[in-house]
């Protein structure tokens, strides 16, 4: 089993355990009445290289990054750090993270917030909902075609902007079919977990000019983030180089100020 079908797996399992003790109906009605999304483009389309910061207390490939006692603190570091959107982890056996924590971020700032985690049933999208989140992580290799596109819609038709991960040009292919808007590329391989940045400048002039361009993984400071934005980069996602810097506010802002000194090179639309 892949690193990936082992994560699903578990996920699913975890799934199953919330949906025996809230019933999907009962789910869907509640997550209609929590306070509407947030527009999550226009947030990310501020001038600039914008920082999406992840909420990251693990990961299969690095183990223990940080601990996180107090995700709202956290959040709320990056916000007044200026980060553009705020990703949590809510995927418990492999990154440590939890719905819990979702809430606790959605509770401590008023900036977009994204659901990452390994969406594979409808269930998980109208939760994230619940839960406050304005955007949902879909994860191509995670996925049947017809299941991305049925997702894809059902993140839409809650008012919820969809982040559309890809690793290669297959994947991209399949994301740009299904209608994605705002699409990932994650320079970490899923299979052997290694970073490569190239993936992005691979990837990047081969999608459309008016899909929003997200750089995933492996940014260390502002150098990465100025590559990755000379490569076509519209926004960067950042975990363990915020969370594990020992000082993860201080981290943020240099990223931020980066992405919007006069010298970053700047999306050509
Ligand atoms: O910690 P990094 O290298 O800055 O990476 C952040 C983010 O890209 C990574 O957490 C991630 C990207 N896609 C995912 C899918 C699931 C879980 C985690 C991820």
């Amino acid at each position: 089993m892949s690193v990936l079908e082992d994560i699903v797996a578990g996920v699913r399992a975890d799934l199953a355990e919330r949906e025996a003790a809230l019933p999907f109906d009962e789910l869907k009605k509640r997550a209609t009445q929590v306070a509407p999304p947030r527009d999550v483009l226009a947030a990310l389309r501020e001038s600039g290289i914008g920082v999406i910061a992840e909420v990251k207390r693990r990961s299969p490939s690095k183990g223990d990054l940080a601990e996180i006692p107090d995700p709202a603190a956290l959040a709320k570091d990056y916000a007044d750090g200026g980060a553009r959107v705020i990703s949590v982890l809510t995927e418990q056996r492999r990154f440590g993270g939890s719905l819990a924590d979702l809430d606790a971020v959605r509770a401590a700032v008023d900036i977009p917030v994204l659901r990452k985690d390994f969406i594979v049933s409808p269930y998980q999208v109208h939760e994230a909902r619940l839960h406050g989140a304005d955007m949902v992580l879909l994860i191509v290799a995670a996925l049947e075609q017809n299941a991305l596109i049925a997702l894809l819609d059902r993140v839409e038709s809650l008012g919820m902007t969809a982040l559309v991960e890809i690793h290669n040009a297959e994947e991209a292919d399949k994301a740009l079919e299904a209608g994605a808007k705002v699409i990932g590329v994650n320079a970490r391989n899923l299979h052997t977990l290694e970073v490569d940045r190239d993936v992005f400048s691979r990837l990047a002039p081969g999608l459309p000019m008016d899909v929003f361009k997200i750089a995933e993984s492996g940014v260390r400071g502002p150098g990465d983030l100025m590559s990755y934005a000379g490569h076509g980069a519209d926004a960067v996602l950042v975990g363990e180089g915020l969370v594990a810097s020992g000082d993860p506010k201080g981290a943020l802002v240099k990223l931020v100020t980066a992405g919007s000194h006069p010298a970053c090179p700047r999306p050509s639309r």
